[in-house]
């Protein structure tokens, strides 16, 4: 192996940092039986604050040179677990976790399971040498940096699984001794136990049982209380593991899920109001997963326990009312996207152009200015004739923001009319508008992109043939081009008039809606240019600054109708 004082001298290209020792390393609690070429390291500034966290990729065992380079390393969990052919559970749960917590998962099979919400139908292990050759497979070619176990069903399989993690060391292990399935089937017999306690355990840096695990390994103790779980975590951390975390879901008299964290030294009594959902197949698996997975990113335990608790906490409360299976038991969503919408609220239909036909801009200080909400403005726009609505609220208060935001969203959904926000990708995200609309001093359309994904619509506004070269680079979904004329909706606007219009259109890949000073009167003029991607008019203050708004819609939507656009 590469001495430990090796690593102290390298050196980056960019002198400004330093990378850590294994003694800052093992500071900064990396203090397991890690091989060296899955040493962590720590690129800090001089100053001390930490840049960012990888690590460093060295010849396989025996080498004593490091790759030639200083790649950041993906973080890397190994799990080894049975298959639940429902996917709530098991290697399925943990690949879903470590996706959602953002590190790479590899995987050894070590029983099958035929599964689903109601129970476990069968099972059949596989053997023993198989999952020595599936660990070998892995262990010899990928930097794993933890090995998360579940379902070891068979004694033989356990000891395959030690004697492995000694010939292949990782930098931790993460242990949920599973035995019962949520449906009360038998995963692992009582006679793994004692080569769990001998082998497993001792080797652990932490084990996550539920009370019946916990009892089962503390030969049928009574756990009962919060008092009794604290017991449990000392006795069990008498057993070798470096950590214990006891779960106290199946407390009875509990309004709050209370699990036990003891590190030898302190209890950490984890509180959590309790989830009301049938949706708990899997729970632990992901639990144990994500904690392997925050581990791996190089979180302290604590930490990495607490991240791990809150995460699945909210993929809990999120897939409350997703039903998956006849079950009592269901899966959850860890990626937060299957919640289920009614089918009129939510927004089924990917970017359509011909949307922006005409394309109503709200405007605060005009509704206010003829004593309107701006839900009423909304509504009157699309009782107008109004097929993409934008929310640009320039001096509202974010919460009131939100709120109105939220109000419009249903109106709009009841229509199938999409409702962008301008300028602010925050209230569209916490509202789930349809997208946004950003302007070049915005937040860049690529950096909206990467926040929104990549179903919402997301608009720019260009005034030149680059802007809009950019905004296609930037996975925009349209532009908005002008000054067409000269507004006074706008301070300081170029104007950028119908030859400009014209060159950004000609030049653009993507559909354009024109804006600025458009009403009744020039909305044929504008449309006329007649290049094919000008889709329709954005328009504010000829909607919005008028008496009735639903009239002056319903007039621009005859002009623009008229003028045939959208159609070439
Ligand atoms: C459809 C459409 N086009 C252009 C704009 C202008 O956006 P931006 O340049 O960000 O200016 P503000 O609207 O934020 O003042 C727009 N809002 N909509
Ligand atoms: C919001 C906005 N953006 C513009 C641009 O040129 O990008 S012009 C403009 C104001 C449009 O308001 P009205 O329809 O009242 O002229
Ligand atoms: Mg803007």
């Amino acid at each position: 192996m590469a001495s430990a004082t090796f690593l102290s001298t390298l050196s980056l290209a960019n002198k400004n940092y330093l990378l850590l020792t294994p003694t800052h390393a093992c500071a900064k609690g990396y203090t397991n039986n890690f091989r060296v070429s899955n040493l962590p390291s720590i690129v800090v500034r001089k100053e001390g604050s930490v840049r960012s966290q990888g690590f460093v990729a060295m010849q396989e065992k025996g080498g004593s040179t490091l790759s030639d380079d200083s790649r950041t390393k993906t973080p890397h969990v190994l799990t080894v677990a049975g298959s639940d052919s429902g996917a709530g559970a098991g290697i399925q749960a943990d690949l879903k976790a470590c996706a959602a917590r953002g590190v790479y998962c590899s995987t050894v099979i070590t029983a099958l399971t035929a599964q689903n919400t109601v129970g476990v139908q069968g099972a059949s292990n596989v053997p023993e040498d198989f999952v020595a050759q599936q660990l070998k497979s892995v262990l010899s070619d990928m930097q794993v940096d933890v090995v998360k176990t579940g379902m070891l069903p068979s004694v033989g399989i356990v000891k395959t699984l030690c004697r492995t993690l000694r010939e292949y060391p990782v930098h931790a292990l993460v242990v949920d001794p599973v035995m019962v399935s949520t449906s009360g089937d038998v995963l692992a017999g009582p006679s793994i136990l004692s080569t769990f306690r001998e082998e497993l355990l001792p080797m652990a840096d932490i084990i996550t049982p539920n009370l019946k695990e916990a009892s089962a390994l503390l030969n049928g103790m009574q756990l009962e209380t919060v008092d009794d779980m604290r017991s449990a975590a000392r006795l069990l951390h008498n057993m070798g593991p470096k950590n214990v975390l006891v779960k106290g879901g199946d407390l009875p008299d509990s309004s709050d899920a209370v699990d036990i964290l003891y590190n030898g030294h302190n209890f950490y009594e984890l509180r959590s109001p309790r989830i009301r959902t049938r949706n708990t197949h899997g729970t632990g698996c992901s639990l144990a997963s994500s904690i392997a997975a925050e581990v791996a990113k190089g979180y302290p335990m604590l930490s990495a326990v607490k991240v791990a608790k809150r995460f699945v906490e909210t993929a809990l409360d999120y897939s409350k009312e997703i039903v998956i299976g006849n079950g009592p038991q269901g899966p959850f969503d860890h990626l937060l996207r299957l919640k289920s919408h009614s089918q009129d609220c939510h927004r089924q239909q990917p970017f359509d152009p011909s949307d922006l036909f005409l394309y109503a801009v709200t405007d605060s200080r005009m509704n206010k200015r003829w004593g309107r909400s701006i839900v009423d403005a909304v509504k009157a726009a699309i009782d107008g004739g109004a097929t993409i609505i934008q929310l640009r609220e320039k001096d509202a208060e974010t919460k009131d923001f939100l709120e109105s935001a939220k109000a419009c969203l249903r109106i709009c959904r009841l229509h199938g009319v999409p409702l962008l926000i301008n300028d602010r990708v925050d209230v569209a995200i916490a509202c789930d508008a349809d997208g946004v609309h950003v302007g070049q001093s915005d937040m860049p359309a690529c950096v909206a992109r990467t926040l929104l994904g990549p179903e919402k619509i997301i608009g720019v506004s260009c005034k030149t043939p680059e802007q809009a070269e950019q905004a296609w680079v930037d996975g925009a979904d349209y532009i908005g081009c002008g000054g067409v004329y000269p507004t006074n909706t706008k301070e300081n606007n170029i104007t950028v008039g119908l030859n400009g219009l014209k060159t950004v259109c000609m030049a653009s890949k993507l559909p354009v809606v024109a804006i600025g000073g458009i009403g009744v009167s020039n909305a044929r003029a504008v449309m006329e240019i007649r290049t094919p991607n000008l889709k329709g008019v954005a328009v504010v203050s000829a909607l919005f600054d008028r008496e009735c708004v639903q009239t002056e819609t319903r007039k621009l939507h005859e002009v623009l109708l008229g003028s045939n656009i959208g159609s070439t």
